[in-house]
């Protein structure tokens, strides 16, 4: 069996310990590869390589580090096939999904920074005659990305490249539940030649390696995707210690359709925008509300369409809908729509685990589903399923929508679909989101701001945004 390895100091090496955790495939429920469960002493050699490998790194020119980290960029490019079926095999998501979502966006992650590095620039203010500040932005030296399962390399890249673009070495921790595409990532940077200890890379659960990542004295930032309460946590030890904190978490984000939407395009988008990769997304919208008057009309369309989702083995190409991603995390999901069904919901379609035939009968399939009937108060409606469930709702006023939208303790992200420029313009600055989608949802430039508020997160992503949380600004003031 596949035996995954750390990455440290340039090299491909076993955890210190010995010790391994078993990896499954989603689809079939299967053990098919191990991981290293590494704890402090696989941290410490990390730390050292980062140590030493962090004033060569930070100092080098902009456009040398933009080189190497285009070549990476290229290299995950020509893999991405390969990623791809990585992703589908280690994570259950549809691979044709992996190919133009997953593998796409780790390259153009480290495409945009390695770009981005070389435009970086730094403010300076003049003071007339008296003299002039300017402000130097250094790296913050070692820091800590660790990300989640859904986009497995997609979110490990996006936090790793703004780090390196601007100088940081970092210290990596790919989620457990999908290690394989951080693995294969690894491999191409020794490929690429990315200097020794520049990037390294460790294996295992959040108790044994991700918290003490968090605690340890030598890294100076946390860059955090994952559960809500995971990020709560990480907060709670990171704050005493001072250090930099990036925290995305969970939304339950609202849709809201009005009657005068593009009918057909919007019945379309709101089915992508809840069911892609599982609604396994952070940004995926699970309550969506609907003007009354086009209630039914919709609620039949978006059945219709969500019924007809493909759901199958995730390495067939015509495959749309594959499996979650893990034994508890689809009893989980289950559980609540055994919870939606006490709390007077009507399933309408979907409701129930998937049992497909050979290879597939013990894989962790769940129907798309929709629900209605649900109000706001509900935990259905307040709490982050994280998977292929969604509510229905109608309003009649816009007031009433707003409410609705801005009803729960989480603020990521939300779709407006209406042909009303003002009533959009009004919306958009009045819902507690950090991104507002209108028209489209998850038409991404990686040049915003991406991240949320409230239970959501603290902190953005993206561009200049990410480039900034990496840095230390240095003002420096000289009198003429
Ligand atoms: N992007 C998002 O919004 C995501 C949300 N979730 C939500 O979180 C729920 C739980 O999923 P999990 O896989 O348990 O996510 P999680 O938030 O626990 O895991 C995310 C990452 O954090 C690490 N981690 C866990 N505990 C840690 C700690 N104390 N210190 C440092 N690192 C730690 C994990 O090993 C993983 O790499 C899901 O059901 C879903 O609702 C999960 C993944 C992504
Ligand atoms: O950057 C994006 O386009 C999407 C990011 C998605 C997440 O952060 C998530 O699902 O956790």
């Amino acid at each position: 069996m596949q035996k995954i390895q750390n990455y440290i100091n340039g090299e491909l090496v076993d955890p210190i310990g010995g010790n391994y955790l078993d990896n499954y495939e989603p689809a079939t429920g299967q053990i098919y590869s191990q991981i290293p469960q590494s704890d402090h002493q696989d941290l410490e050699m990390a730390v050292a390589a980062a140590k030493a490998a962090k004033d060569e790194w930070a100092d080098m020119p902009a456009e040398q580090r933009a080189n190497l980290l285009s070549k990476l960029a290229d290299a995950i490019e020509n893999a991405g096939d390969e990623i791809a079926k990585a992703e589908a095999i280690d994570n259950g998501k549809p691979i044709s999904f992996a190919k133009a979502v997953d593998s796409y966006r780790s390259a153009a992650n480290i495409r945009f920074f390695a770009n981005a590095t070389t435009q970086f620039s730094s403010e300076c203010h003049s003071m007339g005659a008296v003299g002039v500040n300017y402000t130097l932005r250094d790296p913050v030296g070692i820091v800590g990305c660790i990300s989640p399962w859904n986009l497995p390399l997609y979110l490990f890249t996006w936090k790793i490249a703004p780090a390196l673009a601007t100088g940081n070495c970092v210290i990596a921790k790919p989620s457990e539940i999908t290690p394989m595409t951080a693995y294969l990532f690894a491999k191409l940077c020794i490929e690429v030649g990315i200097p020794k200890g520049v990037i390294n890379i460790l294996h295992g659960t959040g108790a044994s390696i991700g918290g003490p990542i968090v605690e340890h004295p030598a890294i100076k930032a946390i860059s955090f995707t994952g559960g809500s309460a995971t990020g709560k946590a990480i907060a709670a030890v990171a704050a005493p210690l001072l250090k930099k904190t990036s925290l995305e978490l969970g939304g339950k984000n609202p849709t809201l359709v009005f009657a005068d939407c593009d009918f057909e395009a919007t019945v379309k988008e709101v089915a992508r925008s809840a069911f892609s990769n599982q609604g396994q997304i952070c940004l995926c919208g699970s309550r969506i509300y609907i003007e009354r008057s086009i209630y039914d009309k919709f609620k039949k369309a978006l059945v219709e369409r969500v019924s007809k989702l493909r759901i199958g083995d995730p390495l067939d190409e015509s495959t749309q809908h594959g499996a979650l991603v893990s034994k508890p995390h689809m009893e989980k999901v289950l559980s609540y729509i055994e919870l939606a069904k006490q709390e007077g919901g009507k399933v309408l379609c979907g409701g129930s685990r998937v049992e497909l035939p050979g290879r597939l009968a013990e894989g962790y399939f769940v129907e798309p589903t929709i629900i209605e009937g649900l109000d706001i108060q509900c935990r259905t409606n307040q709490e982050e399923i994280f998977g292929p469930v969604c509510t229905l709702q109608p309003f009649d006023t816009d007031e009433e929508a707003l409410a609705l939208a801005n009803g729960t303790e989480y603020g990521l992200a939300t779709s407006i679909w209406s042909n009303n420029i003002k009533r959009c313009h009004t919306f958009s600055r009045n819902m507690d989101f950090g991104i507002v989608w209108v028209n489209c949802w998850s038409l991404r430039d990686l040049r915003t701001p991406f991240g949320g508020v409230k239970s959501s997160g603290v902190g953005r992503e993206g561009g200049y945004e990410a480039m900034r949380f990496f840095t230390e600004p240095k003002n420096i003031c000289i009198k003429y």
